[in-house]
């Protein structure tokens, strides 16, 4: 089975937004970059600007979109899409995540992200 996710890389005075996944999502205490499952009849664009702002109550702006990024976990096929945004509106605070927190691009491979992740921080580091 092939999901399809969209993820913001939230650029703010030159970090970024790291999100921790909360006890009740699945593969808590891993970092990732915000975002969720493209719905039914939902643009990518739209998918993430929905989801920015039920996951972390702001609006953000798409700027630029990123090479897709793919992991094979053991029962699911990760299609993920990221944008490089900005906030439009709001300031970011963890509705459904546990944490998030600001990182300079030098700092992005000292947390633990998820394995589909981890390739988008070492892309982003020569970004
Ligand atoms: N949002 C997000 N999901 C990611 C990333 N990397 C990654 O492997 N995933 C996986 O992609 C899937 C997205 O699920 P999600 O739980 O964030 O999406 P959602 O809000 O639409 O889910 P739900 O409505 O089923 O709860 C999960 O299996 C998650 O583990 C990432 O950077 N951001």
């Amino acid at each position: 089975m092939i999901i399809k996710v969209t993820c913001a890389i939230i650029f703010h005075n030159n970090k970024i937004l790291a999100a921790k996944r909360s006890n009740s999502m699945p593969h808590s205490g891993y970092w990732e970059f915000p975002g969720g499952k493209i719905e039914e009849n939902e643009s990518p664009e739209d998918c993430l600007i929905r989801e920015i702002n039920e996951e972390l109550d702001c609006l953000i702006e798409i700027k630029e979109q990123l090479p897709l990024f793919t992991h094979q976990f053991s029962d699911k096929h990760i299609e993920l899409q990221p944008y490089i945004c900005a906030i439009k509106s709001g300031t970011p605070r963890a509705v459904e995540h546990s944490e998030i927190k600001w990182l300079a691009k030098t700092d992005l491979l000292k947390i633990q992200w998820l394995p589909a992740d981890v390739d988008i921080a070492k892309f982003l580091q020569s970004f």
